[in-house]
């Protein structure tokens, strides 16, 4: 199937500023695709499971140019799980934005254009998706992507600790620890990021200090 009939569902495409990865406070242009076969518990975007509108990816492409912004975010629900995203993210390339990509970490990340930058969730248990860990991605990963634990509890930070001395994470790429919002307390994780020395970056979700919940924010 060509660019110009691939078809994807949207949600939503709007400009705000970033607010996660190291990305964050950038001005850019987010594509949030319809649909996601995980449901983790804490997720914070479940209006983006179901409806949307259909596009093509010419469409998608004229609406973020309307957007005079040169920096895109493709995120979901879980983008890969339409067949047409690696196609999206091709053509966003082609169209010189520079592009990140905002995924679950359960589906295949190998193979998307290189000038992607992948920012790959890994699920912690406390998500209830922690078996959708699609670990063969880790093997993919450069130092141009980020690998991001987003955490709940004491337990999820254990988890995470581990994981990341078992696997050398912090040598892949840039590594983020972020709370759950609402369900781990900020403080607590930084000072335990400081007390254990660990090499990961901090990370809270700025779009929310500065606007809430609000939906296309
Ligand atoms: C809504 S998801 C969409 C992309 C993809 N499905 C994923 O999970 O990465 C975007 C990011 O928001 C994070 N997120 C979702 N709900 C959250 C919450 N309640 N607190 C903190 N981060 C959250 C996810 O972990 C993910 O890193
Ligand atoms: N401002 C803002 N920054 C974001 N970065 C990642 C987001 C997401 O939902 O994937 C997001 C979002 O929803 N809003
Ligand atoms: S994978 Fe992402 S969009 Fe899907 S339920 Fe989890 S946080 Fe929400
Ligand atoms: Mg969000």
């Amino acid at each position: 199937m060509g660019a110009a009939d691939a078809k994807l569902r949207v949600s939503e495409i709007f400009h705000s500023i970033q607010g996660e990865s190291t990305r964050v406070g950038l001005p850019t242009v987010f594509v949030r695709l319809t649909g996601c076969p995980l449901r983790c518990s804490w997720c914070d975007t479940e209006y983006a499971f179901a409806g949307g509108e259909a596009m093509t990816i010419p469409q998608a492409l004229e609406r973020v140019a309307s957007h005079g912004c040169p920096t895109v975010c493709v995120t979901g629900g879980e983008p890969l799980a339409q067949k047409a995203c690696p196609e999206l993210l091709a053509a966003l390339c082609d169209a010189g934005y520079s592009v990140s990509l905002e995924t679950s970490g359960a589906l295949d990340v190998c193979g998307l254009d290189a000038r992607v930058s992948r920012i790959v969730d890994l699920k912690a248990p406390d998500s209830g998706e922690c078996e959708k860990n699609r670990w063969e991605n880790l093997a993919c990963l450069n130092r141009h992507d980020e690998l991001k634990l987003v955490l709940a509890s004491t337990a999820d930070y254990e988890w995470a600790k581990s994981l990341l001395t078992a696997r050398r994470l912090d040598a892949i790429c840039p590594v983020l620890f972020s709370p759950v919002a609402d369900r781990l307390d900020p403080t607590q994780l930084a000072e335990w990021i400081v007390r254990d020395r660990l090499p990961v970056r901090f990370q809270l979700q700025l779009h929310k200090l500065l606007w809430c919940d609000t939906r296309g924010r």
